[in-house]
């Protein structure tokens, strides 16, 4: 496969924090428009990963290119999704889905479509005016979700964003990322404790290791869409990678 055709190439990464070794010489390709569903123990590194990804940190050794250069979020088109809400809390709901964009200077007509569709898109339309402490902890995430929906990244990096959701919104959001993904075409990488929702998700799962993590197994998951998690052969994969990650 050339250089072209990966989003994201990450090239013998290590992160230290102090004595910690967290990384170890991890090295994977992400193909654009892929659909990548990153698994791992508690504290293995998935969140750190993110963070070398999107320059919060440095690699100790090694490089992580986007687009062919070296990983840069002012530079490339990449929203981020953490498990934690965090919405600018002086702003309502409807002004926080229109701040990313505002800042982008999209025109004022694209602005209002989006939103609204964004808005309509996660049932947010009771919530429109109100702030962010107003709001469930559920509710406060589909903001976030909305926000980094709107934005039709080239590049979407999700750290456990459906954590605190009961089970009915994450189905659903689970098959509205699904439906972005394949509406923008945007590379996913989505980080998740939760096997089932890997499978259900992901086009390749990457299991890595207790830390210093590395690569203990990459499951390609060829299953048709949407997908059953009752099939048979949905199971057989979910047990697969549940096996893989109990070795520990
Ligand atoms: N800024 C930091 N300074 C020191 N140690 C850190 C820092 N950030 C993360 N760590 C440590 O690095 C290790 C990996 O943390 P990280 O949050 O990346 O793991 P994770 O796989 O995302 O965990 P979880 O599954 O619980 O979400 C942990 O031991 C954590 O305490």
């Amino acid at each position: 496969m050339s250089e072209q055709e990966y989003k994201v190439r990450v090239e013998h990464l290590t992160k230290y924090f102090g004595d910690l070794h967290v990384l170890d010489d991890v090295s994977f390709n992400i193909k654009k428009g892929e659909f990548l569903c990153v698994v791992g123990p508690t504290g293995c590194g998935k969140t750190t990963f993110l963070n070398l990804l999107t320059r919060i940190y440095m690699p100790t050794k090694g490089e992580l290119y986007i687009d062919g250069e070296p990983a840069d979020p002012k530079k490339h088109s990449l929203a981020v999704v953490f498990q934690e809400p965090s919405s600018m809390p002086w702003l309502t709901v409807e002004q926080n889905l229109r701040f990313g964009l505002e800042i982008k200077k999209l025109p004022k007509n694209e602005i209002d479509r989006r939103v609204e569709n964004i808005i309509k898109l996660l049932g947010l339309e009771e919530f429109r005016n109100r702030y962010p402490h107003q709001l469930s902890v559920s509710t406060a995430q589909r903001i976030i979700i909305g926000r980094a929906f709107a934005l039709q990244p080239d590049l979407l990096l999700m750290d456990e964003p459906y954590g605190q959701m009961d089970i009915k919104l994450r189905f659903y959001l689970e098959d509205e990322v699904i439906r972005l993904w394949k509406e923008i075409g945007t590379t996913v990488v989505f980080i998740t404790h939760n096997i089932e929702e890997a499978v259900y998700l992901a086009e390749r799962i990457l299991i890595l290791t207790n830390k210093p993590a590395h690569i203990k197994e990459e499951v390609q998951v060829d299953l048709p869409r949407p997908r059953d998690v009752t099939a048979p052969d949905f199971i057989a994969i979910r047990n697969h990678v549940t096996e893989q990650i109990k070795w520990w």
